[in-house]
């Protein structure tokens, strides 16, 4: 793409309308004159793709040869395909190739290269290299995104990040989330004097309409709904929320042995390449009708702009860790109001986020969490200021195992076998 082709000019545009925008400035001199900021916003305000652009432009940009190693803006998302989405976009937005100056990195997946200064990242990756460089000397800022989804390693970034933050005064943190969440974060953050810059969204009214009996089948209730939509509603776009893959492809191909070509049915879960997952985003010609059928992954990590119908069953697959059985398993479960009412709201692309009702801290097996605290040296794990304390059976059944592994001696510190364990966390 040429800077000044008509698709890139078109882009600038299109970015330009997202209500971060409004703040770009205000966001600017908070960043200047802080090493933390927290910003929350709604979904499909444009935190994702525009705010590490922002950082970029003010961090690096500005000093493009500040000496030392440090010359990456990484953003981290708790979902790989989240992070792959958002760099792919924001590469076609700085017009550039993916790993070039915008690079991604997720687990077995590393599209960067030395000529990366904007990195998208899952949070499980740049724990890993907190683990190995806890002082992060590649970065000139972090920015944690989505931290109301609460995963594990965003919150074991959040302490991590204190010893980088103090030893190196020039790394900047932005800490991003859902507005819902913001009243939590101003608690965490309480007694540091962080800005918090608040953006709204387009907020458009969503009509809730709910099954006047309770159904049996909600697979065969869903689909039925979007043959309905289909025939008797308006133009828009429609998603659907199922658990899992199986139910997913299942759906699929019912919607589409009913209504063939006149609609186009795009399944979106995590284990879907790369590509496929994309064209969640590829609009459809005039008159055929998109439906997006997918699990949970839509409801906070990826705004799909021109859905206009939201089917929700109510449901979606958890991971629960029984420290008892010593087992995880997973459970489809009904999905908290919270949920549902942030599932409702990707109608239009536009509502608060989701706070889930259990952090995802407090439902895990902890074995890896508590194999990288003891890398990182902390002594005491059951005393450590955790975002929201895990149970301490929970804790105190990962050292028990984490012992009988032969990972850890009887003194709490890693063995030669735990130093490797903990690499692959
Ligand atoms: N992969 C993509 N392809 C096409 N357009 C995209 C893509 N990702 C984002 N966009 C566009 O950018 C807009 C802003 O998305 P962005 O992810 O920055 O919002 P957000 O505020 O971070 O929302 P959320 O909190 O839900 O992640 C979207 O509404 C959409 O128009």
């Amino acid at each position: 793409m040429v800077k000044n082709s008509a698709r890139y000019l078109e882009i600038q545009e299109e970015r330009k309308k997202l209500p971060v925008w409004v703040h770009k400035d205000e966001f600017l001199q908070a960043l200047k004159e802080n090493q933390k900021v927290i910003l929350v916003g709604d979904t499909g305000s444009g935190k994702t793709t525009q705010i590490p652009q922002f950082v970029l432009e003010a961090v690096v940009n500005e000093n493009p040869n500040p000496g030392g190693t440090a010359r990456l803006v990484g953003c981290t998302q708790p979902r790989r395909v989240a992070a792959m989405s958002a760099a792919r976009r924001v590469s076609e937005e700085m017009d550039t190739v993916i790993d070039e100056e915008v690079g991604c990195t997720v687990r077995f997946d590393d599209c960067s290269s030395s000529r990366t200064v904007l990195k998208y990242l899952t949070d499980g990756m740049l724990l890993r290299e907190a683990l190995v460089d806890p002082l992060l000397s590649k970065y000139k800022a972090i920015i944690l995104d989505e931290a109301h989804e609460r995963s594990i390693a965003t919150d074991l970034l959040f302490s991590i990040l204190e010893k980088a933050l103090t030893s190196r005064p020039a790394l900047k943190l932005v800490v991003m989330s859902s507005t819902r969440y913001a009243h939590e974060l101003r608690h965490y953050f309480s007694g540091h004097n962080v800005p918090l810059i608040k953006v709204p969204g387009r907020l458009h009214p969503v009509e809730i309409v709910y099954t006047r009996d309770p159904v049996t089948d909600y697979l065969e209730a869903a689909v039925r709904k979007v043959i309905q939509i289909h025939m008797c509603e308006p133009p828009g776009d429609v998603l659907v929320f199922l658990t899992g893959e199986e139910e997913i492809e299942d759906a699929c191909s019912r919607i589409f042995h009913k209504l063939g070509d006149q609609v186009k049915v795009v399944p979106l879960y995590s284990f879907l390449p790369p590509a496929m997952q994309q064209r969640v985003f590829d609009p459809t010609p005039h008159p055929v009708r998109k439906i997006v059928v997918s699990t949970n992954i839509a409801e906070t990590s990826l705004p799909i702009d021109g859905i206009v119908y939201v089917v929700d069953p109510g449901f979606s697959m958890q991971k629960y860790y029984n420290p008892q059985t010593r087992l995880d398993s997973l459970v489809v479960s009904p999905i908290s109001m919270a949920s549902a009412d942030q599932r409702a709201r990707r109608a239009c692309t536009t509502g608060p986020g989701l706070i889930p009702a259990v952090p995802e801290m407090l439902r895990a097996n902890l074995v890896n969490t508590v194999l990288a605290l003891k890398r990182l040296g902390v002594k005491d794990v059951l005393s450590l200021n955790f975002m929201d304390p895990p149970s301490q059976k929970t804790l105190v059944r990962a050292l028990t195992d984490l012992f009988d592994l032969g990972a850890m001696d009887d003194e709490g510190n890693l063995t030669e076998i735990g130093e490797m364990m903990s690499l692959e966390v």
